[in-house]
């Protein structure tokens, strides 16, 4: 079992922003999902876990290793798939990864190449392993993403956003290789997708403005909600007042028609009950 600990880590760029606002959390085997809305501070929490750059403050232990100490210890055990995976025009995906495998210390080119080929097949690309990845398509990229962080067998990968712009047969393409991947290693989805995070992660954070505002286990979390969420149809003149003197969870369109989901401990009028669900937990989180 690997363990990622992370102790009141803090982060403040020149420009005075506080991206990461001291976050301590414990992260295990399995698919973790860093959920928050855009600017919250998760691409800053993944490049320091990996190394891009330093934290200010607090500390990051792999498998109790400090590894702001060691930093090759945990380069030698993770694989990354950033937001903007850049590739080089005019490379074929297989040679592509055989230099990267040697960036990696993949070394004995025999060992290599079994790496290379059962990586390009585990990612369904191995018909196109001659092919320039530059002209693959984006959810054909995202898997050579997959790909290229698990070469070198890392003990955690961390995917930040990794199904922005795939089409939804893509994006389940890609969220069963994770859950795969996941069963054995640690792995860290970043992301402001709400569904991914319920369909994928035994446990989660939610962070917004560099803090942390809740952590554990999805359904544990959600069950904290049981009999208190509320809906009802509204009219858009109504929106206001419900705004004023309601909790408001969310109000969002239900074919076309306005709807207002509410957190209340006793029933409101006109509202009915509903089963609360990860977006009720995640929109009730960022609005307290
Ligand atoms: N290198 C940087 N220098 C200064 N400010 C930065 C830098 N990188 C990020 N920020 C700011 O830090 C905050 C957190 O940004 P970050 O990219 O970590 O958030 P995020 O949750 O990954 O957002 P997104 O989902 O939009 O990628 C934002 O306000 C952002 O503008």
């Amino acid at each position: 079992m690997n363990t990622l600990t992370i102790k009141n880590l803090s982060k403040t760029y020149r420009n005075g922003i506080k991206a990461i606002n001291n976050i301590s959390m414990e992260i295990n085997n399995g698919m973790f999902g860093l959920l928050g809305p855009n600017g919250a501070g998760k691409s800053s929490l993944m490049r320091t876990i990996v190394g891009l750059q330093q934290a200010d403050e607090g500390e990051i232990y792999f498998n109790g290793t400090d590894i702001r100490k060691d930093s090759d210890f945990i380069k030698k055990q993770l694989g990354f798939l950033p937001q903007d995976f850049g590739v080089y025009p005019k490379v074929s995906a297989y040679d592509l990864l055989n230099h990267l495998a040697i960036l990696k210390g993949v070394n004995d080119a025999v060992m290599r190449k079994k790496q290379i080929i059962d990586l390009l097949e585990k990612v369904n690309l191995i018909a196109h392993k001659n092919k320039e990845v530059y002209t693959f398509s984006g959810g054909m990229k995202q898997r050579f993403g997959v790909a290229q962080a698990l070469l070198g067998n890392p003990q955690i990968i961390i995917v930040d956003e990794p199904t922005a712009g795939l089409d939804p047969e893509e994006r389940n393409r890609f969220n069963n290789l994770l859950s795969e991947i996941g069963e054995d290693i640690i792995v860290i989805l970043s992301t402001h997708l709400v569904e991914d995070v319920r369909n994928l992660c035994s446990k989660m954070a939610i962070i917004k403005n560099g803090s942390l505002l809740a952590y554990g286990s999805p359904s544990d979390m959600i069950k904290q909600l049981d009999h208190k969420v509320w809906i009802r149809k509204i009219e858009r003149n109504e929106l206001n007042d419900y705004l004023q003197n309601y909790q408001i969870i969310s109000n969002h369109l239900i074919e076309k028609q306005l709807h207002i989901t509410v957190l209340a401990s006793q029933q409101p009028e006109g509202f009915s009950l509903i089963e609360p669900n990860l977006e009720h937990l995640y929109f009730h989180t960022l609005n307290q």
